[in-house]
């Protein structure tokens, strides 16, 4: 199965920020030159690589005379901007050593789930790639509010992995593989594959990464359910290993991939984002939406919460309170007690016909796991 990565033309690797800089907020050059050697190598026989990095926020750190990572948005999001110019620089100096030209794409998670954001994303990234070109992906911190923030560049990393069609993920840290425990307590063993959700039970899964770092191993495991659900096998390991992760060696924890091939979108839905508000739905609509897969219609619908916008993602709910499925909305919070429990002929007539449409498309909804 390790062939899987070996074998690989198209790759995602992402690296964490506890791999590129110093305790001090500053880049760590020989770190950056040893991963782009390892990239540029594998480069050489012809796959195509996209690398997601982190470590815009900790680079910012020294430069900006902070000796931690900043508790308030606005000073990491300042920290970002300064870092970005300087982990890019350093890249960009890095790969020249192999003639290799780097391309930096900043995303938000909004251009993951925006149909035309998305395509867009998708047709820089694939341009970059036959251009010969190494995008630098981030995420676009400096513009990213807390709600609409991923926080962490793993599940970004997966997600582009499934956008780019990539064969294989490979998530870098400073820890070379996921543990069944904290991996500084004594009897904590290394997990060299997961099948599945059963290989992770009774594992314990830290919040707090490295000190510089996001997450923890938790968004890792997140991010590596994200693409083996997209059918991407992932490999997690230290980046002093990524040379051996990249040739199928076996090291670090190697996640199985699944069958499943959904669309980008609903897979940030489902994993990445969560809901702007809460509609509620009568249980003939739960039994629409949830077992035959239908759109949601205002008909079915018994109550709204929350300030969201058309285009939001929001929980719908069933009878009970149960969250049942998440979806992209196509009307405001506001405009929505007026067009419950109404048909859409009713609604058309006496509203317009631009009122004839359902209040969540199907292709919009993603039914949440423990429900499909
Ligand atoms: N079960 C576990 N197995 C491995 N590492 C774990 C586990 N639980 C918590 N961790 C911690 O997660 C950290 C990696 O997360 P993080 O600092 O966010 O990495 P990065 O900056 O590379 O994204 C490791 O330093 C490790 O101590
Ligand atoms: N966009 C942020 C990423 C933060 C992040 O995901 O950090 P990490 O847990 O080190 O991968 C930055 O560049 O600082």
């Amino acid at each position: 199965m390790r062939e899987q990565i070996s074998s690989a033309s198209r790759v995602v690797v992402k690296v964490g920020s506890s791999s590129l800089t110093t305790p001090q907020g500053v880049i760590d050059v020989d770190r950056v030159d040893a991963l782009v050697d390892v990239l540029a190598a594998r480069r050489r026989t012809g796959t195509q690589i996209v690398l997601v990095s982190s470590g815009a926020i900790a680079a910012g750190l020294g430069p900006l005379g902070l000796s931690a990572r900043p508790r308030d948005l606005a000073t990491q999001q300042a920290a970002a901007s300064v870092g970005q110019g300087v982990l890019v620089a350093r890249y960009t100096s890095s790969f020249a050593r192999y003639g290799l030209r780097v391309g930096q794409v900043l995303l938000t998670a909004d251009d993951m789930m925006r149909r035309s954001h998305h395509a867009n994303a998708q047709r820089t990234l694939s341009r970059l790639l036959e251009l010969g070109i190494m995008p630098v992906v981030n995420e676009n911190d400096t513009v990213a509010t807390d709600e609409i923030r991923f926080g962490d560049n793993d599940r970004l990393a997966a997600l582009v992995a499934h956008l780019i069609h990539a064969d294989a993920l490979v998530l870098l840290s400073d820890v070379d593989a996921l543990y069944d425990g904290p991996p500084s307590r004594a009897g904590s063993s290394r997990l060299a594959e997961v099948r599945g959700p059963d290989d992770l039970v009774g594992v314990e899964l830290g919040k707090n990464g490295a000190a510089v770092g996001t997450g923890g191993m938790v968004t890792k495991v997140q991010a590596a359910r994200i693409a083996t659900g997209a059918g991407v096998p992932v490999v997690l390991t230290a980046a002093a290993h990524a040379a051996q992760a990249l040739a199928g060696a076996d090291v670090g924890t190697f996640f199985h991939p699944g069958g499943r091939h959904p669309g980008t979108r609903l897979l940030w839905l489902a994993h990445a984002t969560t809901g702007r508000g809460r509609i509620t739905l009568d249980e003939g609509a739960v039994e629409a939406v949830v077992t035959r897969r239908k759109s949601l219609l205002p008909a079915g619908v018994v109550s709204v919460e929350g300030d969201f916008a058309a285009g939001d993602p929001v929980d719908l709910c069933g009878p009970r309170g149960r969250v049942v499925a998440r979806g992209l909305v196509n009307f405001d919070a506001g405009e929505i007690p007026g067009l419950m429990g109404r048909s859409t002929r009713e609604l058309a007539s006496t509203l317009g016909p631009e009122y004839e449409r359902e209040l969540i498309h199907r292709d919009d909804i993603v039914i949440l796991e423990s429900h499909s």
